[in-house]
């Protein structure tokens, strides 16, 4: 598979306890995309801490003005916790470009799985609303196919009262087995940031056309939001323990529907 990649550093982000991939990529993100007066999406999960930690760093070195939308919960906290200008999309539904992570990315397209942190459908939002998404990740996360490495599944936000119906919906249509999402530390379901359940859908390997898969789920009543990230990433930025970043381009069309 064909794919624009070349590595754009080493940088030098060795902090000890760090997961250096991660760090290294995110921090590249923000030193490239992030501008004096800008309005920047948020995104979740554990990579983008970096970027909110450089971001946090690059405002005070070099008194930049940027105001932040989250994407989730999670999100808004670092935010605050950072000290940077909190933002929302009532006073900035235009947002100049978002960094985010992701589970998994094929290369090539760059459609990505996200919410694995349970945050895709705030997150979806923001990216929709951005002129740039940038993903920030480290390299385990590419592959050729989706769900060669990323096993848990696709994150699908559902509707609770409308959860079962739903899975069986899935299950009869492709196959597969679609999990209802439980809590670590709750009895029960995982409740997302907007009230909602999240069911895991492991599908079977075969060639799919992924705007077909996410157009269906997206027509079942109850189902709020997919994981599927299509044709929405601009770049991909791919840390490696060393250090050294590389960037990714959308080389090959995604099948249409
Ligand atoms: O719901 C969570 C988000 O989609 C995250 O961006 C994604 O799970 C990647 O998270 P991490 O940076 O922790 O691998």
């Amino acid at each position: 598979m064909s794919a624009i990649s070349f590595t754009v550093g080493p940088k030098n982000c060795s902090t000890a306890g760090a997961d250096v991939s991660k760090m290294c990529a995110a921090h590249h993100a923000i030193d490239k995309h992030v501008k004096d007066g800008m309005i920047l999406g948020i995104g979740s999960g554990s990579t983008i801490v970096y970027g909110v930690q450089r971001l946090a760093q690059r405002m005070k070195d070099e008194n930049l003005s940027v105001v932040c939308v989250p994407t989730s919960y999670q999100a808004r906290q670092l935010i605050i916790d950072y000290k940077l200008t909190l933002g929302n999309l009532d006073t900035n539904p235009k947002i100049d470009c978002t960094i985010d992570g992701a589970d998994e990315i094929e290369v090539g397209t760059l459609t990505c799985i996200k919410g694995g942190g349970g945050c895709l459908t705030q997150e979806k939002i923001v990216a929709s609303c951005s002129e740039k998404l940038i993903i920030v990740a480290d390299g385990a996360k590419e592959v050729n196919r989706l769900g060669q490495k990323w096993k848990k599944g696709i994150p699908i936000e559902v509707i609770p009262m409308a959860c079962k119906p739903i899975q069986q919906k899935i299950e009869e249509k492709y196959g597969g087995e679609a999990v209802l999402r439980m809590s670590a530390d709750k009895a029960g379901p995982l409740v997302t940031d907007n009230g909602n359940f999240l069911l895991d859908w492991c599908f079977p390997e075969t060639k799919y056309c992924w705007s077909s898969v996410h157009y269906y789920l997206k027509l079942i009543p109850g189902v709020v939001e997919t994981g599927l990230f299509i044709d929405m990433t601009d770049e991909c930025l791919v840390g490696d323990p060393q250090g050294n970043v590389r960037l990714l381009k959308k080389t090959e069309q995604t099948l249409e529907l």
